[in-house]
């Protein structure tokens, strides 16, 4: 049977990210073994020679799936008819900057970007916003795009919820594949919460299986969230492959479903559950089945975990706040 093409943008396609994420859509990691694809790659005008020399690569991969490449630096293009963008392209915090600087520079970016999703792509868009800071990107972009349902803006948490797993995996020696119902809450940032008293490790409750209050509070949380200092600290440079990773692992689990009795943790739009506040891009555990996602409800927060969720959202409200400020909503 011959498919439709799925248009997938990446915006930032000639970044670190972008050179690790590209060749795993055209290989049918991203949506599956017979799903064909057709790349459309944003950048800026600086970046595009790179970005034609990735797209040489693909060529020279012979990927099967692979039915077409598009190249804009003009984001009316790029989103044209769009069914899943990636927006990875993001403004880096440089030396001296301050979160407000880093916040408009970045409004600079997803606003016309929200705008020509919401002007030029399909009705069936799916946006995960990789880009730093993501949660409140995801966001600007949303609120530029009032004609796309609010919850196809999403935000990768999926990193850490992946770097949550291999942690936990090797404290307890159980394989990753055994871990289920971990959680992510909050802000892709260092305030975020990896939660594990909901999680299961072959079968047993994770938090009674590890039983060690030291171990979570002084070294699992803080390795999770600190994560991306500590590769940075010792590659030079922030994480990329495992990046990619976590992007494709997302769009693939939204499209394709959680599997039977487990979850995944996605940055999306609050309806108000477990005390975060409305309209808010944050992370929390989901269910996902026929492309839609749903929270998970009912589960019991004790107070060591409250007082972790509402830091984080705490800093996604400033965040919320200060974009607000700067006429970005
Ligand atoms: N949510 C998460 O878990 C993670 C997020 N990140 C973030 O992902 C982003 C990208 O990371 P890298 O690929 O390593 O960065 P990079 O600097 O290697 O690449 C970024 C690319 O984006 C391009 N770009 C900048 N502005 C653009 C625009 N307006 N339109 C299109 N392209 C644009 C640049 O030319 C560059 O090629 C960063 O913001 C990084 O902090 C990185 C790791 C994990
Ligand atoms: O800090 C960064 O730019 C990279 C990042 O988000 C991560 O590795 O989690």
């Amino acid at each position: 049977m011959t498919r439709t093409p799925v248009n997938v943008t990446v915006t930032g396609a000639a970044g670190q990210i972008g050179y690790a994420l590209l060749f795993r859509i055209a290989s049918g990691h991203l949506l599956g073994a017979d799903v064909p694809v057709k790349l459309r790659l944003l950048e800026i005008p600086q970046g595009l020679k790179a970005a034609e020399g990735t797209a040489m690569e693909l060529d020279d991969c012979a990927f099967p799936l692979l039915r077409g490449i598009d190249i804009s630096d003009d984001p009316n293009v790029a989103f044209d008819g769009a069914n899943v963008a990636l927006l990875v392209g993001a403004r880096p915090r440089t030396k001296g900057m301050e979160r407000g600087d880093l916040l408009e520079a970045n409004g600079g970016i997803f606003k016309p970007q929200g705008k020509a999703i919401n002007d030029h792509a399909a009705d069936d868009i799916k946006v995960l916003v990789v880009g730093n800071p993501a949660n409140t990107n995801a966001l600007i972009a949303q609120a530029a795009a009032p004609d796309v349902p609010r919850e196809r803006f999403t935000a990768m948490t999926r990193l850490d919820h992946n770097r949550a797993l291999s942690q936990l995996s090797k404290k307890t020696g159980a394989p990753v594949s055994e871990i289920r119902k971990l959680t992510i809450w909050g802000n892709h940032s260092a305030t975020q919460y990896p939660d594990i008293f909901h999680a299961e490790v072959a079968g047993k409750n994770a938090a009674e299986a590890v039983n060690d209050q030291a171990w979570l509070a002084d070294d699992f949380i803080p390795t999770v969230a600190k994560r991306g200092a500590a590769i940075i600290e010792a590659r030079g440079a922030s994480s990329a492959a495992s990046a990619a990773n976590a992007a494709i692992d997302h769009v693939h689990t939204w499209v394709n479903g959680t599997a039977d009795g487990d979850w995944t943790s996605m940055g999306i739009p609050s309806d108000g559950s477990y005390g975060v506040p409305e309209g808010l891009i944050s992370s929390f555990p989901v269910t996902i089945k026929d492309g839609a996602y749903e929270i998970v409800q009912g589960l019991e927060i004790n107070d060591f975990s409250r007082e972790r969720i509402d830091a984080s959202v705490k800093e996604l409200s400033e965040e919320r706040e200060a974009v607000r400020g700067l006429g970005l909503l």
